[in-house]
């Protein structure tokens, strides 16, 4: 897997977030984007995973050396955001259900061995809508984590998260983000300490 970026830029309105990114995100390998608050990690990371178009330069995705569309990227990519929705109408055992329908599990998991490595045992039958934000952050880690995709792209994992949930974040890395194009955006050690490339978007001003 191989995702180059080509002279991405991004503006809103009149205002360059950055400027004429050239990057190559190789699998295996674990990179993180650093900067400050507002600096574009958020942005860039959507634009990686083709949720968001750049306003100049583009963004390849190869399955070896096959360019992936657009289109059918999503049995390939993982994406967990503090923003992003998940569909609090569902109970923890009906939503991880649901997606993966769609999505396939790693090898060797279930979706109660997936609720006992968030610990949410205890929950399993609730509706998620009634979750603290720190169980719902651990339900969107496990949907892009446990999904078997060669691509996983984590925007500040560890928000919300308390002390035994940023230890289980550590651990779910050292044993999950092997093998894969793992591209995390953050501010905090604790979510990028794994990442052996890094590359900083205030760089590209
Ligand atoms: N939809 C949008 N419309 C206008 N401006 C936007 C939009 N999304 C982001 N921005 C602006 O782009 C800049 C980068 O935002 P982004 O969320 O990517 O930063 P970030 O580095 O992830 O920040 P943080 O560390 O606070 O999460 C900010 O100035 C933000 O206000």
């Amino acid at each position: 897997m191989k995702i180059s970026l080509e002279h991405t830029s991004k503006r809103f309105l009149r205002h360059w977030i950055f400027k004429d990114i050239n990057y190559t995100f190789s699998a295996p390998g674990a990179y993180a984007l650093l900067g400050a608050n507002g600096s574009g990690k958020s942005t860039l990371l959507r634009i990686i995973a083709g949720m968001q178009n750049p306003s100049l330069g583009k963004v390849f995705h190869f399955d070896n050396d096959k360019l992936i569309e657009n289109s059918n990227l999503f049995p390939y990519i993982s994406f967990c955001a503090p923003g992003m929705e998940i569909v609090e109408e569902f109970t923890l055992h009906e939503f991880l259900e649901f997606h993966f329908s769609f999505k396939k599990m790693l090898p060797g998991l279930s979706i109660s061995s997936i609720i006992e490595l968030c610990g949410l045992q205890a929950a399993a039958d609730r509706v998620i809508g009634e979750f603290s934000s720190g169980m719902k952050q651990r339900v969107k880690l496990a949907q892009a984590i446990f999904a078997d995709t060669p691509m996983l792209l984590l925007d500040e994992p560890c928000t919300n998260l308390d002390q035994a949930g940023v230890e289980q974040y550590t651990n779910w890395m050292e044993q999950y983000a092997k093998n894969r194009l793992v591209i995390v955006a953050s501010n905090d050690v604790r979510e990028y300490f794994f990442c052996k490339e890094q590359l900083t978007v205030e760089d590209y001003r």
